[in-house]
């Protein structure tokens, strides 16, 4: 693991990725940025908009591509990982809605929809930074315990406990929650230059422990960031609170090197 960065809070968090962001847009204004839902991004997307709007940052050639969505969802429900990322991305930081892409949920086509859109990415030039949340059985994107590690993007059966976990944007109802979805292989994601990867709350701590401690296993497939060369994971102490090198990564970041961007 490239590196595990422990902090009082999500907006804490959320300035770290920011800054490399900015950073990212102002060297390559046609950066590619990898996108995520979920509430952990949250904080970080803000700080960025701030950023980007108090700085008159230029974002109108920067492209996107979210990790997934889900299957058979109008993109226009208020739940579909298209209207999140619209809401919560390409509003508030002013993108053009025509440079963000979403995995394409629609039934008709979703077999071949998968190796369509890591073409798409492979022909932007690939991801250059991916924000990564994490679901408590370990899944990044929508890739559950025992997806592949050298998977591509494609239909993938979400878990029982994933549906409760979402199903509080669903009127707390799991029947509503899609029993399908779409999304960025644990190989798509790891050909991203940059994986940034946020967790908050004690009900992460397993998971992160998992991730960062444990053996690279498609069990716990966030473990796969194990095998990336960039790789930083940002957590507070809640969800580091199982880590047990978790003293010598304080050490570590106090002591970075002025020159070591994260
Ligand atoms: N597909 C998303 C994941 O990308 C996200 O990481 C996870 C955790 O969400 P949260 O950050 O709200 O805990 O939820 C969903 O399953």
């Amino acid at each position: 693991m490239a590196e595990v960065i422990i902090v009082r809070n999500q907006d804490e968090a959320g300035k770290i990725y920011a800054q490399c962001v900015t950073d990212l847009i102002v060297r390559k204004p046609d950066c590619v940025l990898g996108l995520a839902t979920g509430s952990s991004p949250l904080a970080a997307y803000e700080a960025l908009a701030r950023d980007v709007n108090e700085r008159h940052i230029d974002v109108s050639q920067v492209r996107g591509f979210a990790l997934d969505e889900y299957a058979g969802l109008d993109p226009r429900h208020p739940q579909s990982y298209r209207s999140t990322i619209t809401r919560t991305v390409v509003e508030p930081l002013g993108l053009d809605p025509e440079k963000i892409h979403v995995p394409n949920g629609d039934l008709d086509s979703i077999q071949e929809a998968g190796a369509a859109y890591d073409e798409a990415i492979a022909r932007a030039g690939g991801v250059d930074i991916q924000i990564l949340g994490i679901g408590t059985d370990g899944h990044i994107g929508f890739n559950e315990p025992g997806s592949s590690l050298a998977s591509g993007t494609r239909i993938k059966t979400l878990t029982e406990q994933t549906r409760i976990d979402n199903a509080r944007f669903f009127d707390d109802d799991i029947s509503k929650v899609p029993s399908h979805c779409i999304t960025q292989g644990i190989g798509t994601i790891l050909k991203a230059r940059h994986l940034v990867l946020l967790a908050f709350g004690a009900g992460k701590a397993e998971a992160v422990a998992e991730t960062v401690e444990g053996g690279i296993s498609s069990f716990c497939p966030a473990s796969a960031l194990q095998l990336h060369p960039h790789a930083t994971v940002i957590v507070d102490e809640a969800a580091a609170s199982r880590l047990r090198n978790r003293d010598y990564y304080k050490y570590a970041f106090a002591n970075k090197p002025s020159w070591q961007q994260i």
